[in-house]
């Protein structure tokens, strides 16, 4: 992909461009985990139950099992008076017959004994003679209806049903649902290895103090919590100088090592930004340039098999593009389905400049203000694509696209919620 004088003349659209990336993903080898620990990921298979869930008819309520027909004629002025027979606790099994006339006292989670089709809670029972339990003598001032108060068998899934779809992503409820339907284990997608290098001589890691000319380096550990939040495995392989050989050494370790490798910096036009010549040169570039301010200097590209990203060394730039396109990837590795942040409609609350060109997606607050309540979004007051301080105190980006002009304060624009998960309904 070689590029003359202009290398923005290779700038593809951001849709084009994350196309491509999602087309070279593919999925991380399949592991069994805890389900507990699978919470937030997407299975990767069908997952059945082997029993009926419930097992068994069990009782909803602390109370008395009967025959909802004994009761029909049951009122204030007549009430119905049975034998109890029996005491059944959650875990014990009451094995004799239940005939009419009778009743068997039973605890919350246990079985209805068989035949018995109602279950009357203690509240509402008077004991007239006894403990309440066998021997006893019970009233009841009210009918029962069949099914009263009774868990059914089979009430949530029969035997051999698919409790759980291949890509539907686990909750803390559904771990329960999964241990439920016999699963201790369940399988899905390894934590993608996400390998990171800080490219530029100019930069110290956060325990230096910086001499004249050099700076700290914040993308390397932006960008390991990001892998991290997104689910990934991130590691890091250090800062590395503007010299090609050792960049080549390190991009090369990372790639065999790891399953998508990230670089910030060295991506652009200066004379030390070798990324896009070393990926054309070691594999193979599928776009150098997307449309977006901030971040436009994003290389991407395949080491054999491993993807690579070159983001933009400008903190803000190596934030956006993360955001749009190494998440998304991360994410499809991880056989998530849903790989967009939620976008949503905001006022703005001033006016926003924007010339035709690039894509912009600028830093910005959204938040419910206002008599009526309605979302409005505060866009930082610099977009200078060194700062980190307002994506850190923002939550959205406000996307403008390539062709729009300027924004007048009032009116609705199209916000990219980072601070939420995809998927999320807003
Ligand atoms: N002649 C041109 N110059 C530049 C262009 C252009 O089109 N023509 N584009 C500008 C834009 S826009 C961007 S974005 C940057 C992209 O630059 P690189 O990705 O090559 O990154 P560097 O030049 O290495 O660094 C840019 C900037 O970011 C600082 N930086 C780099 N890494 C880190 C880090 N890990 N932590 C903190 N800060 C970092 C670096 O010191 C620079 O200030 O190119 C423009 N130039
Ligand atoms: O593409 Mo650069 O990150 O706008 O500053």
């Amino acid at each position: 992909m070689a590029h003359g004088k202009n290398p923005d003349a290779n700038m593809i659209p951001v849709e084009e461009a994350r196309r491509i990336v999602l087309g070279c993903m593919r999925s991380t080898e399949v592991r069994e985990v805890p389900a507990w620990q699978a919470a937030g990921l997407p299975l990767a298979a069908d997952i059945k139950t082997d029993i009926d869930l419930a097992p068994f008819a069990n009782s909803a309520m602390d109370g008395y099992a009967l025959h909802a027909a004994d009761l029909a004629a049951a009122t204030a002025d007549g009430p119905v008076v049975l034998d109890v027979v029996g005491h059944e606790a959650a875990g014990y099994v009451f094995e004799g017959e239940v005939g009419h006339g009778q009743t068997v006292r039973i605890m919350t989670g246990a079985p209805v004994p068989e035949g018995l089709d109602a279950v009357v809670k203690y509240e509402v029972v008077e004991v007239l003679e006894g403990d309440g339990n066998e021997g006893s003598r019970v009233s009841f001032a009210a009918p029962a209806k069949p099914g009263e108060n009774i868990r059914a068998a089979g009430l949530e899934a029969r035997a051999g049903d698919v409790v759980m779809a291949a890509g539907e992503v686990v909750t803390p409820a559904g771990a329960g649902l999964l241990a439920n339907a016999g699963h201790a284990f369940v399988p899905v997608h390894r934590a993608p290895r996400m390998g990171i290098i800080s490219l530029g001589t100019e930069l110290v890691d956060a325990g230096a103090v910086p001499a004249r000319g050099q700076i700290r380096d914040v993308n390397g550990p932006a960008l390991m919590a990001s892998a991290r939040e997104a689910g990934a495995e991130p590691v890091f392989y250090g800062i590395a100088p503007d010299d090609e050989e050792r960049i080549c050494e390190l991009v090369r370790r990372a790639a065999s090592e790891c399953d998508v490798v990230v670089t910030s910096g060295g991506a652009s036009a200066g004379d030390y930004d070798y990324v896009t010549a070393l990926i054309e040169r070691e594999g193979e570039v599928l776009f150098d340039r997307v449309s977006i301010k901030p971040g436009k200097a994003v290389t991407f590209g395949l080491l054999g098999e491993t993807p690579f990203f070159g983001l933009s060394g400008n903190p803000a730039g190596a934030f956006v593009g993360f955001e749009l396109f190494v998440r998304p990837a991360l994410r499809k590795m991880m056989g998530h389905t849903e790989l967009a942040r939620p976008v949503q409609e905001a006022r703005a609350t001033h006016g926003i400049k924007k010339r035709p060109g690039r894509a912009a997606y600028n830093r910005a607050r959204v938040e419910r203000a206002g008599a009526d309540d309605e979302l409005e979004v505060m866009q930082a007051p610099t977009q200078n694509s060194a700062l980190l301080v307002d994506l850190h105190r923002g939550n959205c980006l406000v996307i403008l696209d390539e062709d729009a002009g300027r924004v007048e304060a009032g009116d609705t624009v199209a916000v990219l919620r980072y601070d939420v998960s995809e998927g999320t309904v807003l």
